[in-house]
């Protein structure tokens, strides 16, 4: 008996240490000592500044609570209001700023939360994506898929003052993540706690940015797999795409969908008939859904063939027609604002999707059962989705000496 007691030790210490490997590597960290459980009952705030928030691991079923080493040292680790000493007002700074700005200017929101997945995604969420071109830095905001971020100057606006109160304390990147978290919320999203002390990048990725972000014409083995390379399962790729369901998105981006799919002259069979006719009203033909760089089913954006038309570059943006209309997706926030996600599903199960890559997702049993989930259980969807906005927000962070704390997000610090 007395041998079976030891063996249990050991397995359970081995599972604690196993477990804290797992959950260190993937990003959901520890706070004082408890692995963080999330609330499913309730999406309200509840404890936003004071530290402990519990939250759910993405990884385990069951509840669990483990108590770990006390002497962990977590000072150049992200943890939990990581500013209490340094800025205690940052977050509330953020959070006010943003809830000010959303009353007169409510595409903020959707701005914001594209602006976090378009930095998290390449090389982390390391505010990359804020710095602009500098003598020797080509910027990312310059890669063609970045071209249409919006969010940029409230960013700016938000960092000078947080420099006021605590100068060289608060990082672009922790700004950034704080910042999406308030816009999901005002957008009728779910709150997730977040921890913070990540540090910004010295340089921007441009080419990176280019290579690695999906296309708005990109299959759906080619998206899984992009998310997958970042640890996103399946489940988690398709609650991320709920985001989705507000903001807009420009005709450009699906016109090949309506007037020459594939090439054929014809639309894309997967769309609704009279969504179909809806969006040709909306979107009229231009000409340059005969772009080659709209081909749909094609790879990552860099593999799209770049233009013969100099007015769009290789993601189907357009670099000089203003004429390109824009269509809201949350189409007038239909449902309101507790449809946010599920309205998103719901079309994709009607053939309502706007981008070729957004339908992918009906395209194979194990996404579409996810998204046939989401469309009638918002509970669920608003729980997925919190867990994977804090996964994406904690993705792949400079912490520690690693990085710095710009002064300003558009500009690296100065060299010594
Ligand atoms: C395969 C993956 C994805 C592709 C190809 C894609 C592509 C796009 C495109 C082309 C637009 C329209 C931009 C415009 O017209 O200005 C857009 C908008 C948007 N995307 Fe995505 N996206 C993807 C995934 C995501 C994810 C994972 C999120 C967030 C978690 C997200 C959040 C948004 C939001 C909120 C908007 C609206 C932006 C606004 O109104 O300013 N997207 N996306
Ligand atoms: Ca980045």
């Amino acid at each position: 008996m007395r041998f079976l007691g030891d063996y249990k030790i050991v397995l359970l210490t081995c599972s604690v240490i196993a477990l804290s490997i797992y959950l260190a590597i993937y990003g959901v960290g520890f706070d004082n000592g408890i692995f963080p459980i999330l609330r499913f009952t309730n999406d309200s705030p509840g404890n936003r500044t004071g530290g402990k928030v519990p939250v759910k691991s993405i990884f385990d079923e069951d509840f669990m609570y483990m108590s770990i080493a006390e002497d962990i040292d977590r000072s150049d680790s992200l943890h939990y209001d990581y500013y209490q000493e340094s800025c205690p007002s940052a977050e509330s700074i953020i959070s006010k700023s943003i809830r000010d700005i959303y009353t007169v200017k409510p595409s903020i929101a959707p701005s914001l939360i594209r602006l976090l997945f378009h930095d998290c995604f390449i090389e982390g969420c390391d505010a990359s994506v804020l710095l602009d071109a500098d003598e020797g830095l080509t910027s990312e905001k310059e890669a063609a898929p970045n071209l249409s971020l919006k969010g940029f100057d409230v960013l700016d606006d938000i960092k000078s003052e947080l420099e006021n109160v605590c100068p060289g304390v608060v990082s672009c990147a922790d700004l950034l993540v704080l910042a999406a978290r308030e816009a999901v919320l005002l957008a009728g999203g779910p709150f997730y706690p977040l921890e913070t002390g990540r540090k910004d990048s010295a340089v921007p990725f441009k080419l990176i940015a280019e290579l690695e972000l999906p296309s708005p014409q990109a299959s759906l083995s080619v998206i899984l797999a992009s998310f997958a390379s970042r640890g996103f399962n399946e489940r988690e790729t398709v609650s991320l795409f709920g985001a989705h369901s507000i903001g807009i998105t420009h005709c450009t981006f699906f016109e090949n969908r309506l007037y020459n799919f594939s090439g054929t002259g014809k639309a894309d069979p997967e769309l609704n008939p009279g969504f179909l006719q809806e969006l040709k009203t909306k979107c009229p033909f231009s000409g340059s859904a005969l772009s080659p760089s709209v081909a749909p089913g094609t790879g990552l954006a860099s593999s799209l063939p770049a233009s013969s038309d100099n007015s769009k570059n290789s993601y189907g943006v357009s670099t000089g027609n203003s004429n390109d209309g824009v269509i809201d997706l949350s189409y007038n926030n239909e449902g309101g604002d507790e449809n946010f996600g599920t309205r998103y599903y719901k079309r994709l199960m009607e053939k309502k999707g706007l981008m070729f890559s957004d339908q992918q997702l009906m395209g194979r049993e194990e996404t579409e059962m996810w998204v046939r989930a989401y469309a009638s259980d918002s509970q669920l969807f608003r729980r997925d989705f919190a867990m994977s906005m804090m996964k994406l927000s904690s993705y792949h962070v400079l912490t520690g000496p690693l990085g710095q704390v710009r002064r300003t997000c558009s500009k690296v610090l100065p060299r010594n």
